[in-house]
C-alpha cells in the first residue's frame, strides 16, 4: 500500500505541485481576490523568517497587516524583519521569540502576548522534517513537537482570543506529503521500528489537517484552513531533502508561489466564503485522500487524536495569570 500511495502522490505532484503546476492552477486566479487593505488587523505567522513563512509576511505587510513574528532564532529574525520592512515600506512588523517545540514556551507566549496584543489570523507555518529520531528537552521527538503539538498548543491558546476578533482565521501550512499517510494513533512519537523523518513529517501534516478539520467544527466562529504550498524551494527543502531538491530544482516553485495560498486563505474575502476546516491547493479545496488509498480515519480516532494532545499539553501548561 505504501509504495502504491508513493507512486500515484509522486505523479500528482510532478503535475500538481511544480512550478509549472502552479502557473497552470494560476491561470484561474482571481486577480482582485489580494487587491485588499488589511490594515489593523493582526496577523501571527510561525517561522516567518524563512521561506513560505517569510514570503507571506511581506504580502500581508504589503497589505497594511500588522505583522507578528514567531522565531526561535532572534538574529535571523531581525534580519528577516529588515527585509520584509525594506519589501513592505510597513513597519508594523514585530518579532517573537519562541521555540515552537517547547510545549511551555508555547503556553507562556501566548499569555503574555494575548494580555498586549490582538490577533486576528494566526498562521501555523513553521515546521521541520528531522530525519534522525531526536528528542527537545522534554523528551518528545522534535518533529511531532514542533509540527503537531506546537501548532495544537499555540492555536488552541490563541481560540479565545481569535474569538473575541472580527473574521479570525486560521491557517495551517501542512502538505501534500500528509496523503500517503493514514493517522497512526499507536506510535504518535514514533518510537517502535526503523525511524524514518520523511513519514513522521507526513504523519505530523496528516495530523495537521485532521485538526483543523475538527477544529472548524467546534468553533464556528473561527474560519479554519490547511493547505498545501506545493514543492517550492526552500531552505528546508535544501537541507532536510537534497537528493529531492537536487533532482527537482529546476521544477520547483518560488518561495512567493508556495506563499500564495496561504496569503490568499489569509486576506481575500472569497477565501473566507469556502466553508471552514477544507485542505487546499492553488486557491482550491482540494480531497484530503488518494484514490483508493484507504487513508480515512474514523471520527472516534480523531476524537482521541485530540484528547491525547490536549492531555500531553495539559501537562506543560503553566499556571498562568490571565487563565489560559
Ligand atoms: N517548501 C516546500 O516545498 C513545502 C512543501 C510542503 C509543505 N511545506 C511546509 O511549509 C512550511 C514552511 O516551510 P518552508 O519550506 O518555507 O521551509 P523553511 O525552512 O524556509 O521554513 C520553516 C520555518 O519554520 C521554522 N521552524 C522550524 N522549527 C521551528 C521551531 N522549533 N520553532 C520555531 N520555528 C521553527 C524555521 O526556523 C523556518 O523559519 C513548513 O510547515 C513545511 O512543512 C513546505
Amino acid at each position: 500500500m505504501s509504495f502504491y500511495r508513493n507512486a500515484v502522490w509522486f505523479v500528482k505532484g510532478l503535475q500538481e505541485y511544480t512550478r509549472s503546476g502552479y502557473e497552470a492552477a494560476a491561470k484561474h486566479f482571481v486577480a482582485s481576490d489580494l487587491e485588499v487593505d488589511v490594515s489593523g488587523r493582526s496577523f501571527i505567522i510561525t517561522g516567518a523568517n524563512s521561506g513560505i513563512g517569510k514570503a507571506t509576511a511581506v504580502e500581508i505587510a504589503k497589505r497594511g497587516g500588522t505583522v507578528h513574528m514567531v522565531c526561535r532564532n532572534k538574529d535571523r529574525a531581525d534580519e528577516a524583519r529588515t527585509h520584509i520592512v525594506e519589501q513592505s515600506k510597513n513597519e508594523n512588523v514585530h518579532v517573537h521569540i519562541v521555540d515552537m517545540s517547547s510545549p511551555r514556551g508555547l503556553w507562556e507566549f501566548a499569555n503574555s502576548f494575548t494580555q498586549n496584543h490582538s490577533v486576528h489570523v494566526l498562521i501555523n507555518n513553521a515546521g521541520c522534517m528531522v530525519n534522525q529520531r531526536e528528542l527537545t528537552e522534554d523528551g518528545l521527538e522534535k518533529n511531532f513537537a514542533t509540527n503537531t503539538l506546537g501548532t495544537f498548543i499555540l492555536t488552541t491558546a490563541l481560540i479565545p482570543v481569535l474569538k473575541k476578533s472580527q473574521d479570525p482565521r486560521v491557517i495551517t501550512v501542512s502538505s501534500g506529503g500528509m496523503l500517503v499517510q493514514k493517522l497512526n494513533l499507536d506510535d504518535l512519537q514514533f518510537e517502535k521500528g526503523t525511524f524514518d523523518g520523511t513519514m513522521a513529517y507526513a504523519q505530523n501534516k496528516r495530523q495537521q489537517v485532521i485538526m483543523t478539520e475538527v477544529w472548524a467544527r467546534q468553533h464556528k466562529e473561527i474560519h479554519f484552513s490547511s493547505m498545501h504550498p506545493g514543492w517550492a524551494d526552500t531552505p528546508a527543502v535544501q537541507s532536510s531533502m537534497p537528493d529531492f531538491h537536487a533532482k527537482m530544482k529546476n521544477k520547483l516553485r518560488t518561495e512567493a508561489q508556495g506563499a500564495d495560498t496561504v496569503a490568499w486563505l489569509a486576506v481575500a474575502d472569497a477565501a473566507a466564503k469556502h466553508p471552514s476546516g477544507l485542505f487546499f491547493q492553488d486557491r482550491t479545496p482540494v480531497s484530503t485522500h488518494l484514490p483508493l488509498a484507504f487513508t480515512r480515519s474514523s471520527a472516534s480516532e480523531e476524537d482521541e487524536l485530540m484528547n491525547r494532545l490536549e492531555q500531553l499539553s495539559a501537562q506543560f501548561k503553566p499556571r498562568l495569570t490571565s487563565g489560559l
